[in-house]
Formats: structure tokens, sequence, C-alpha cells
């Protein structure tokens, strides 16, 4: 009969193309080791330079306030700008959105390339060429008289940045998905965030000796800028890597298909307890952690009498620490879980070093390394347990949400710190205090505990087991 002899042919059709296609799966470029690997350092190269603009002018800002005039209020502010396209606009949330509908290469490309235009502008802003009426001197000048105009390009140049940056974090996360699911998936997640980490490290270590090169203190920046511009071009390495294993393989089969990002999602995200508990968490600990980091090196500065090269190595240690402990604690949670304790244990640690810093003087290289081994603890153990607690299909969704609501500390706690810092300290002292500041982290540092408490507690009746290994939920 014609209509069985199609049938019986479009199955055999249909079974072969699977065939060829796990033949290709088999045999395309994300089964060599060596290839993946090199996308994986590709990409961590991406992130690195991301990490490193991000932090490149942290151990700067003695220097930007005699060079640039800057208070702490400013240097707060130029730190939180950063968060305010992600938070405002959204874009943590949209940058997923737009990720789903134009594909990895697209929109990796486009918003590395905000990252770089945004580097490029911070770097003009401070360089002598805009001082000496350089283009769009002027008009910087024009308006808001209570702002320098050095300040206020250089403020448009990181809002640039940071415009893209969060969305670049998001795509590597899936480039990484693309490349590494069903082999070795979370040591590639440990790896990158080493690879982040290790720009934030040389960030903190090179800054402070290029601003005395021959050709300026400016240098520090540009380098910064020039590094983001070189990933830019790094990119372009992997999108044709990229091109080549979407043609090996059938797209669908490599890349996961999450659900697109609606808003009723959000319903469905903000009414499971341990998700708003862990957001809060990752809202608290993050608020304690990235911007006491931005301001780190000028309060070792300021309360030790260090040197800025000095200051900054101290800095250095605490991502020099996650490098280290992060792998170890992913293993421990894969093998052993324990997720919401970590996270406890993690932030009383945290709390710990900032009461310390506040009100002792005990070495601070000591406490650098025990402070990275709180920012090990918390990251290592929280982004898997978001896996255990949100279906598959909307993880990009609660990651781009989370990233939202933590780019609201980064975005508040920065100017904060500047203010209570600038509050406290008569205008021309000679070494700032930096006690309220460091209470204001503790503080964080307590509540951000008291939501890992409450997480272990729910997590009781929520069964998502978070205390067990990751194999077994
Ligand atoms: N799968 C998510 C990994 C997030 C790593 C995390 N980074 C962030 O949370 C960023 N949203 C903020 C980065 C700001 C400084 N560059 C981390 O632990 O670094």
């Amino acid at each position: 009969m014609p209509s069985e002899k199609a049938f019986v042919f479009s199955v055999l059709l249909i079974t072969n193309t699977k065939l060829m296609n796990t033949e290709a799966l088999k045999n395309s470029l994300r089964d060599s080791v060596v290839t993946r690997w090199a996308m994986l350092f590709t990409v961590g190269f991406v992130l690195a330079a991301n990490y490193y603009f991000y932090d490149a002018l942290s151990p700067l800002k003695s220097t930007l306030t005699r060079e640039l005039g800057f208070d702490s209020t400013d240097f707060g502010l130029f730190v939180s700008v950063y968060s305010v396209p992600n938070v405002f606009l959204l874009m943590a949330v949209f940058g997923g959105v737009i990720l789903d509908k134009l594909g990895i290469r697209r929109t990796g490309f486009m918003f590395i390339a905000f990252m770089a235009l945004g580097a490029l502008l911070t770097a003009y802003g401070a360089s002598d060429m805009y001082r000496n009426e350089g283009l769009g001197y002027a008009f910087m000048s024009s308006f808001m008289p209570g702002y320098s105009p050095e300040l206020k390009m250089m403020l448009l140049g990181r809002f640039l940045f940071g415009l893209g940056a969060e969305t670049s974090i998001v795509v590597i996360s899936k480039i990484i998905v693309k490349w590494f699911k069903g082999k070795e998936l979370a040591l590639a997640f440990g790896v990158k965030l080493g690879l982040a980490r290790t720009g934030s490290m040389l960030a903190l270590m090179l800054s402070p000796r290029l601003i005395n090169s021959e050709a300026g203190w400016t240098v520090a920046t540009w380098f910064a800028a020039f590094f983001v511009t070189t990933a830019l071009l790094v990119f372009l390495i992997y999108m044709m890597f990229d091109l080549k294993l979407d043609k090996q393989v059938e797209k669908s089969t490599l890349e996961s298909k999450s659900d697109p990002f609606k808003f009723s999602d959000l319903g469905k995200l903000i009414t499971n307890r341990s998700f708003i508990f862990v957001t809060l968490l990752c809202l608290t600990f993050y608020s304690a952690v990235f911007p006491f980091f931005a301001f780190s090196a000028d309060f070792f500065k300021n309360k030790f009498g260090l040197t800025e090269i000095q200051s900054g190595d101290i800095a250095a240690m605490m991502p020099l620490g996650t490098m280290l402990f992060t792998p170890i604690f992913g293993f421990f949670v894969d093998k052993y879980g324990k997720a919401a304790s970590l996270m406890i244990y993690g932030s009383l640690i945290l709390t710990i070093v900032h009461l310390t810093f506040a009100f002792t003087t005990v070495t601070p290289y000591v406490m650098m390394v025990v402070l990275g081994l709180a920012f090990s603890l918390v990251p290592a153990a929280m982004w898997p347990s978001v896996a255990k607690m949100i279906d598959e299909k909307r993880i990009g969704s609660a990651y781009g949400f989370m990233f939202s609501v933590q780019n609201l500390g980064l975005w508040a706690f920065p100017i904060l710190a500047g203010m209570i810092l600038d509050g406290t300290n008569p205008v021309g002292t000679e070494s700032l205090d930096y006690t309220y500041t460091m209470i204001m982290f503790s503080g964080l540092g307590i509540v951000g505990f008291i939501f890992a408490l409450l997480l272990k507690r729910e997590d009781k009746v929520s069964g998502y087991g978070l205390e067990l290994p990751s194999n077994s939920k």
C-alpha cells in the first residue's frame, strides 16, 4: 500500500536523520578536548577583560582625587553607574531575551562591543587629549556644573560598559553550556569563574604599577580599555568556531532551549520563598563584597599607611584566594551537598572579616585571603542551588532576575560608601577613616547571614535538597 510505504519511508528517514545528528554530535568540534577547552579559554579571556576593567580604577582612588579632583562620592558614583542599565533598564533580563532571539554570536558581539566602546570612552574621559578641550569637552561642561566634565564622560563610558558587561556574562555562560553539556560542565564553570577572578587580581596588581609609567598615569586606564578592545577581537575568533560548530551539528541539539521570558514568570519566581531568600542573600552578600572590593585598596592605603602598589597587592589576595578555594567548594557541593550550610558559613566569615577591618589592625594580608574563602563558599554553593529550585527552562530568567536585584546593591552601596566617607571625614583630611563604611559592610554581612539561615530553614519545608549532593536531586 502506497501510504504504508510512505509511512515506513518517513520513519526510516527520521531515524536516519537522528542517527546522523548523533553521529555529527560525536564527531563535532566540541568532542575534541583541545578545541572545547581552547574555546573556554577564548571566552574566558573576554570575561577576564570584563572583570579587569570593572576593577581597574579601584586601586587608583587617590590618583583620581589628585589628578581629576574626585571626592569619595564621585568615586562611588563612578563605581555604581555600571549597574544603572542593569537595574533601571533591566538589561540583565532583556539581555537574556535578546540572546534567545539573536543567538550567541550576534548578541555576544553586540554586547562586548558596548563594553569596548564604554571602556574607551572612560579612558578618553580621563585623558589629557579630552581635558585639553577635546571632542565633547565643551558639551560636557555645559550642564550640571556640580560634576566635572571628566567625571561626566567617565560616567557615560562606564554606563555603556555596564550595559554590555552583565549580558556578556550571560552569553558566556550559555557558550560554556553549549560546549560542555554532558562533558566536564561543573569544572568548566569553575575554571570560567577562576579566569574572571584572574582579571580582578591583575587589575589590582597592574593598575598601581602602570600609573608610574613615563607616559603618565592614564596609561593604566588606556591599558584597561585596550584589554577590553582586544577581548572584542578575541571574540571574533570564537565566533568563527561557533559558526563551524553550528554547521556541523543541528543547532537545536546544541543549545538548550529555554522558554522565552514572560513577565508572568516573575510572579512564579517571587512566590517561591527559597528563591526569594537566595536572591536576597545574593543582593546582600555581593553588596558587601564587590563595593567593598572597589574601595579596599584605598582603605588599606589609609588605614595602614601603605603605598598604592602595596595596597593593590593586598586587595589582590582576595581574588587569588577564590581561584584556589572556589573549585574545591564546587567539588564539595557536587559530592557532599551542604550548600545551604556553606552559604551560612560564608556569610558569617564575611561579617567577621568586615568587623575585624572596622575595629582591629590585624594584618590585612591574612584577612583578604579569609575573605577569599567566604567569597568562594557562597558563590560555589549559591549558583548551583538556584538550578535545584528552578525549572531548567526558566533558569535564564531566574539568573537575569537575580542579576538585576544584585545590581541594585552594586549600584546603591558604592554611592553610600562614598557618601559615608565624605560625611565622616572633614575635607582635606590626610588619611580617611573608614570605620563607619566598614560598619555598613558588616551590617550587610549580618543581614546576608540571616537570609542564609532562613534559606536553610525553608529548604526543610520546600524539599529542594540544597543540603544533598548534586546527583541526588
Ligand atoms: N552563573 C552566574 C555566575 C555569576 C558570577 C558572579 N558574577 C556576578 O554575579 C555578576 N552579575 C556581577 C559581576 C560584577 C563584577 N564584575 C561572580 O561571582 O563574579
